[in-house]
């Protein structure tokens, strides 16, 4: 970063159109430099950072072949992802997704224009989102809840690290809506082999990549990323592709998952085993580290302010009384706890920065021009903590969603200064399922479980630092000791 030069509201050198402020161009060298240092800790922070100087739209170069606006205001965003997200509905497509041809059959960099993608929306619409699937899939849910706490009780008086143990509750869940099967054994702590893939894959996609920066080496594979990627991925494909013989081999018995869907499709000839494959790995990136980290920053702050643990778990009792689990069934009825959660996401968006491609000549944003293959990027995390659009941005207070004006302020609501899922075509497909998970699990881990800070820590000593690998995480993982009350 501080090899960028400040020159506010000058045009990026080496453009042919008046682009957004930016740093200026520096030559070659520099520039992949300001790249790796932008993009490698921390985006989030560096980006609003920019945004300081810059203002909230801004452009830089890096390679001086692709060029990146960075958005970080409630009204560009909505410009962006809803009024002119038609022309910005595609995804950037990092240079180590193009490993085994990933790109080519995901949800998440399908151009939005083609039929797989919307085909892929719809087939996980029906499981994610629709009524009818969050209803057919609301036992699996409670039940992996309720086996949660179970394990919880079985460490009652030890510590854990709490994040770690919502991933397996969380990948189970998804992995039973999937295909009926658990992916993990929440009695192996560390080491375990769908953990280990999948965190490979993210190690990957969050590292900067020389290829992208300068995509006519892109061929060479400088940094040895696509080949990883490539290792990383044939282990996952491997793992389904067992899920989907024991399926075939087992006959016509239904599950109504989505595998029994995709099979369907796959005997119409729409949907190939390989697409089957990567559909599934684009579920296990997007869940993976999303619900579970989200209830380790919620779990974090609530500990560190332990009157708002109060607050939450007499509002939990008084609903719950002696009931011995927490059933999504409860949730309704728990209005501090969706608060809770809302304002973690508003602090910590799991996704912090969403990436979009302009697809179209003649667009703009803010009032400049943005031209055909733009990146743009969406600082929600900036956003989330915009002075202008919140009181005191920096404070954990989850009772502002709970205040009268706070209507428009939801995961779908017309306020762009929560938008924590993205809007538009591409938002998140995940966001029903998490709306429901998230709180169901938080609900579930503090009914009948005093938590406790390990190590003689208190409150303050707390760790609320974050790091951006791929998703938006503690800097250094939560240990609390659950304590179960009979
Ligand atoms: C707390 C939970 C989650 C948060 C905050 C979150 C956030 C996001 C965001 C911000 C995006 C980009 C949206 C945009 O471009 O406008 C996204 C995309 C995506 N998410 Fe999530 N997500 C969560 C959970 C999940 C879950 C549980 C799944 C799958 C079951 C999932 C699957 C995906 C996929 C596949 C995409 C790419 C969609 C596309 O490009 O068409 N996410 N998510």
């Amino acid at each position: 970063l501080y090899l960028l030069h400040k020159h506010k509201g000058k045009h990026v050198s080496g453009a042919s159109l008046p682009l957004p402020p930016g740093p200026v161009g520096l030559p070659l060298i520099e520039n992949a430099v300001t790249f790796f240092g932008l993009l490698r800790h921390n985006p989030h922070r560096a980006l609003a950072r920019l945004a300081e100087v810059y203002g909230p739209i801004f452009s830089f170069r890096p390679g001086k072949t692709c060029t990146f606006v960075v958005l970080s205001s409630p009204a560009l965003a909505r410009e962006a992802l809803a009024e002119k997200g038609v022309f910005l509905a595609n995804r950037f497509v990092p240079d180590s997704v193009r490993a085994l041809a990933y790109n080519a059959g995901s949800m998440a960099f399908l151009p939005s224009s083609n039929p797989l993608w919307k085909q892929h929306r719809v087939t996980t619409g029906v499981h994610l989102t629709s009524g009818k699937g969050l209803n057919m899939t609301r036992p699996i849910r409670d039940r992996h809840a309720r086996q949660l706490v179970e394990l919880l009780r079985a460490c009652s008086g030890r510590p854990v690290k709490v994040g770690e143990v919502v991933f397996g509750a969380a990948n189970n869940v998804i992995s039973n809506i999937l295909f009926s099967e658990n992916v993990v054994d929440l009695h192996v702590q560390g080491g375990e082999p769908f953990k280990d893939i999948v965190g490979g894959l993210f190690g990957e996609w969050s590292k900067p990549n020389i290829s992208d920066a300068f995509p006519f080496l892109a061929p060479l594979d400088l940094l040895g990323s696509r080949r990883r990627t490539s290792k990383n991925l044939e282990k996952l494909y491997k793992l389904f592709g067992g899920f989907i013989e024991r399926r075939l081999a087992a006959g016509g018995e239904s599950h109504n998952d989505m595998l029994d869907a995709a099979l369907q499709l796959h005997a119409k000839s729409k949907l190939t085993r390989s697409e089957i494959a990567k559909l599934f790995t684009d579920m296990f990136i997007g869940a993976s580290e999303t619900s579970n980290i989200t209830v380790e920053w919620a779990m974090a702050h609530l500990l560190h302010l332990p009157k708002k643990m109060e607050k939450l778990r007499s509002e939990i009792s008084a609903v719950l009384g002696s009931k011995d689990f927490v059933e999504e069934s409860d949730l309704d009825k728990l209005p501090y706890l969706h608060a809770v959660v809302k304002e973690t996401l508003r602090l910590h968006p799991v996704v912090p920065v969403v990436t979009r491609e302009v697809s179209a000549d003649g667009v703009s944003l803010g009032g400049f021009p943005v031209p055909l293959f733009t990146c743009v990027l969406v600082n929600l995390w900036a956003i989330g903590r915009d002075p202008t659009a919140w009181h005191e941005p920096e404070e954990f207070k989850p009772e502002r969603f709970l205040s009268a004006d706070a209507e428009a302020l939801h995961f779908r609501g017309s306020d762009f200064a929560y938008r924590p899922f993205g809007a538009g075509r591409r938002m998140c497909p995940g966001l029903d399922f998490a709306a429901k998970f998230v709180p169901l699990v938080l609900a579930s881990i503090l009914h009948r479980i005093d938590w406790k800070l390990p190590y003689g820590m208190t409150p303050d000593d707390v760790d609320l630092s974050d790091h951006c690998t791929l998703v938006l995480g503690l800097a250094k993982p939560l240990y609390a000791v659950p304590v179960y009350r009979t």
